[in-house]
């Protein structure tokens, strides 16, 4: 058993020196199927751990490159080493932990490689005796390893799409608990410069909706062109502009402080409709595209909103001829091209954050990262924490409010 004590707390965590010779360097990457904003959150588990971390070293979180999702299916455009800066504004997330993009890490690090991987698995017997207790342990992979020793010993396997990345040494880990469970292991038996954990999400939240989760989410701020994107696209069909809907936002998110109420948004319905794969995967509590428009055309007429902004990763024809009153952010293939599909799911979840009244997708995460921007623009709970309910689902329970805490 690895050592799990906490770490004794520090007053104060140094000063992060960008570039520092001292640095060690913390990478993790998610299972291949899951999706972009699971992979968000997967991001707030691992700057908790970095904080931690923090107090006994200079630890620095290098930000995985996006690509090769599953759900970015978008013919003919090239959607792998997509850096974190064309999603998000880098000097926010760096005003809560220090973060760096891989290529910066390459750059300073001197060189291609990695000099250990620690896979990360749940235990093979699950709880012991129906007992949680947070523990780690060099185990066997249980899995089929996603790195094979090349030539010179070292290993190759999915690095984002960076061919020339390769790792010294991959260990298998069983982990149960939460992220910074994590830190004295890195800390006291890992000597290596550079740590990357892979399939991070199999430890949990630190402290999930608590103050370190949301000032972590907050720092989360969408990358400025696609905000501006979002606000022409509310501004032009949507007749909606930040001043008139009381959503002015500051460019600095630790002086954002909005009461829960302040905010009115844009006249308009916001609609988030998960199609794809939850239409089998979430049979149950997932709508037919009849029972979705009979309840956006009564919510529109309970809220007095004649105009909707639908958000889906659904073929639309359908459902535009069924609800041809609905808008939709339709990018040209040009746009496509700048944006990738990650960049138009951001615009979506834009528009849909600035609705006076939002309706989103049972247990999606996409449409929770949507309640989460409401709740930091300052929208009353419940225009925000609603959902559709499948066609015979009895028990039809409405999403949690998670309420930010500052
Ligand atoms: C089955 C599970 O589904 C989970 O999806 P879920 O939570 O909805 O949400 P995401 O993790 O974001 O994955 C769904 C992906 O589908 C696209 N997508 C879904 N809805 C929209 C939309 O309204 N507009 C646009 N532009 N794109 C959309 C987008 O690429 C998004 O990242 C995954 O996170 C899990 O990993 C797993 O795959």
């Amino acid at each position: 058993r690895l050592p799990l004590s906490a770490s004794p707390p520090l007053s104060e965590t140094p000063p992060w020196v960008p570039g520092s010779c001292n640095s060690r360097y913390l990478l993790y990457d998610v299972n291949p199927p899951e999706g972009f904003n699971l992979r968000r959150d997967v991001y707030i588990r691992m700057a908790s751990l970095v904080k931690t971390l923090r107090r006994h070293g200079d630890w620095v979180l290098v930000l995985p490159p996006w690509g090769r999702l599953y759900h970015w299916q978008s013919p003919d455009i090239h959607q792998t080493r997509i850096l974190w800066g064309e999603f998000f504004s880098l000097t926010s997330l760096q005003g809560n932990v220090p973060v760096i993009e891989y290529e910066e890490f390459i750059a300073e690090s001197g060189g291609p490689f990695i000099e250990q991987v620690l896979v990360l698995q749940n235990y093979a017997e699950g709880w012991t005796d129906g007992k949680w207790e947070e523990k780690v342990d060099e185990r066997p992979c249980v899995e089929r390893l996603m790195y094979s020793k090349d030539k010179q010993g070292y290993y190759r396997g999915w690095f984002w799409g960076y061919e020339e990345t390769r790792c010294v040494n991959v260990t298998c880990l069983s982990a149960q608990g939460h992220a910074s469970m994590l830190a004295p292991l890195l800390q006291n038996n890992i000597t290596s410069t550079s740590v990357m954990l892979d399939r991070a999400e199999t430890v949990l939240h630190d402290h999930y909706a608590g103050k370190d989760y949301w000032n972590t989410r907050r720092s989360m701020v969408f990358a400025k062109h696609l905000r501006l994107l979002g606000d022409e696209f509310r501004a032009k069909y949507l007749n909606s502009t930040d001043e008139q809907d009381q959503t002015v936002y500051n460019e600095d998110w630790t002086l954002i402080k909005n009461k829960l109420g302040s905010a009115r948004g844009g006249p308009y319905l916001g609609v988030h409709l998960r199609r794809k794969d939850f239409i089998w995967g979430h049979r149950e509590d997932v709508p037919s595209l009849k029972g979705a428009v009979k309840k956006i055309m009564s919510l529109m007429k309970k809220t007095k909103l004649d105009r909707v902004f639908v958000a889906t990763d659904a073929d639309d024809e359908e459902l535009k001829m069924m609800l041809p009153e609905m808008t939709r952010f339709e990018p040209t293939w040009d746009d496509l091209e700048l944006l990738k599909d990650g960049g138009v799911a951001i615009i979506d979840q834009w528009i849909c954050a600035h609705a006076r009244y939002f309706i989103g997708t049972s247990v999606s995460t996409f449409s929770f990262r949507i309640h989460e921007e409401r709740e930091i623009l300052g929208f009353e709970p419940k225009t925000t924490y609603n959902r559709f309910c499948g066609d015979s689902e009895k028990e039809c329970e409405q999403p949690t409010h998670w309420k930010i805490v500052y």
